[in-house]
């Protein structure tokens, strides 16, 4: 077993291996199950054009429906989400630490929506631009579970020049910078045993932490 090592895959979109630890992804493990009975269940998110994904989706803060957020879950079951823990705020401005080091405005950090996904082994997600957002705060990502090819390409285009990278159990992933709008995509889940340490029996488990921009109608 070789040590994974941490890159820097186009400026700003950096892959830390490892980063957290079994305490940690056994706590999100734990966490994301809680979130999933409730308010909002783990959904198969329908498309305008009539398709439905094969992931299986938990926002929380506020809730993401293509291509929109709102605070309750419209097409789903019409709850408001479950409301975004000060622990994911602290988790995020610590992986943007990480990342991009001390002086990195992590501080200033306040994501305020999480978008929990979970793969079985079929699923995956096609190349998309995360750009519901009214902020130009990164987007950290977390993986838990089975590994996965996740596909990191460009601002400019669906298509290459993009870089494959695997993302295991732990790993974290932030980009922001000049890579805070590229297309990526999970063009496939790696046969795995999900993250028993972790209480994941099978599939995988990826949270993106955000920053919305936005703010209820009439609280300013
Ligand atoms: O599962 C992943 O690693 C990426 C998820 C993603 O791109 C998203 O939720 O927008
Ligand atoms: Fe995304």
């Amino acid at each position: 077993m070789f040590p994974r090592e941490r890159a820097v895959v186009a400026p700003g979109a950096v892959h830390v291996p490892g980063w957290l630890g079994t305490e940690l992804r056994r706590r999100l493990v734990d966490s994301c199950r809680a979130w999933g009975r409730g308010p909002v269940p783990f959904r198969q998110t329908a498309l305008p054009g009539g398709g439905v994904m094969s992931v299986r989706t938990v926002c929380l803060g506020w809730h993401w429906q293509p291509y929109r957020y709102s605070r309750t879950a419209d097409d789903v079951n019409g709850a408001r989400v479950a409301a975004f823990p000060r622990w994911l705020v602290a988790l995020g401005r610590r992986a943007l630490e990480e990342a991009y080091g001390e002086d990195s405005g992590a501080g200033g950090y306040t994501p305020d929506t999480a978008l929990i996904n979970f793969y079985d082994a079929d699923a995956r997600m096609g190349m998309h631009r995360d750009r519901e957002e009214r902020s130009t705060a990164p987007v950290v990502s977390l993986s838990i579970g089975d590994p996965c090819v996740f596909r990191f390409g460009n601002t400019g285009t669906r298509g290459r020049p993009w870089t494959d990278v695997e993302l295991r159990s732990g790993d974290l992933f932030v980009f922001g910078g000049p890579s805070r709008f590229a297309y990526h995509g999970v063009p496939r889940v790696l046969a795995g045993t999900g993250d028993p340490a972790a209480g994941l029996a099978s599939g995988r488990l990826n949270i993106t932490l955000r920053e919305t921009g936005l703010t209820d109608p009439g609280t300013g």
